[in-house]
């Protein structure tokens, strides 16, 4: 059976199929702001994204994906924490199965009902696949949702989700621009990890956003229409694909703000 999110597969079992879960470096971790040190070396965060790059949607099975076109260095991150250029390559959330969980990364333990994350990889790689195996190789940057408002740029992707309601299932998603769905705010918190799932590489630079977006609690209901099961199997809703935070390990967390 592969990893998942289930009893007999989820978080806990991991470690046995991926030994690196119990590494220095994990993800996610649960941010202590109080514990957070201010870094005035930190630059503002440097997010150009390029609609046109935006291909397609896809339910891969644990999560739904928005892939873009990284042939070129259309849509990318600079500054921030790290050096050079990051192409932007997907993007993803994790979510619970009720509106009291679903974020991966915490804030002094408070869970968010929903996380994003936009992947981007390091271009002194020649590909997000080198580039996953190298300590600088991704960063990631994590928006928090909460609930409140309607988000009409969420709603642009919950519209797609009927075309992709299986595992497998993928569907064309031009023009969409991730930009609308970052905070007003880019104050971050940073620091290093890994991917929050197998392989559960150690290879990302996480940029954590302070400030939440919003999505209304029927927005929170279409995600959890998504299936972990494909067509034909017996269904099974995609909730709770969070892994929960752990542990530091004297990692230092930076912060971009006082
Ligand atoms: N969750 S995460 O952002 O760490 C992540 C990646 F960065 C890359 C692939 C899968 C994945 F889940
Ligand atoms: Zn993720």
């Amino acid at each position: 059976m592969s990893w998942g999110y289930g009893a007999d597969n989820g978080p806990e079992k991991w470690v046995t199929n991926f030994p690196i879960a119990d590494g220095p470096r994990q993800s996610p971790i649960d941010i202590v702001p109080g514990e957070a040190s201010f870094d005035g070396g930190l630059k503002p965060l440097n997010l150009k994204y390029d609609p046109s790059t935006c291909l397609d949607i896809l339910n891969n099975g644990h999560s739904f994906q928005v892939t873009f076109a990284d042939d070129s260095d259309s849509s990318t991150l600079t500054d921030g924490p790290i050096s050079g250029i990051y192409r932007l390559k997907q993007f993803h959330f994790h979510w619970g199965a009720s509106d009291d969980r679903g974020s991966e990364h915490t804030v002094e333990g408070t869970k968010y009902p929903a996380e994003l994350h936009l992947v981007h990889w390091n271009t002194k790689y020649p590909s997000f696949g080198e580039a996953a195996g190298q300590p600088d190789g991704l960063a990631v940057v994590g928006v928090f949702l909460k609930t409140g408002d309607d988000n009409p740029s969420l709603q642009k992707i919950l519209d797609a989700f009927d075309a992709i309601k299986a595992k497998g299932k993928q569907t064309s998603f031009p023009g969409f621009d991730p930009a609308t769905l970052l905070p007003g705010c880019l104050d971050y918190w940073t620091y290093l990890g890994s991917l929050t799932t197998p392989p559960l590489l150690e290879s990302v630079t996480w940029i954590v956003c302070k400030e939440p977006i919003s999505v209304s609690c029927e927005q929170m209901a279409k995600f959890r229409s998504l299936l972990f099961s494909a067509e034909g199997e017996a269904e099974c809703c995609m909730v709770d694909n969070y892994r929960p935070p752990q542990p530091l390990k004297g990692r230092p967390v930076r912060a971009s703000f006082q």
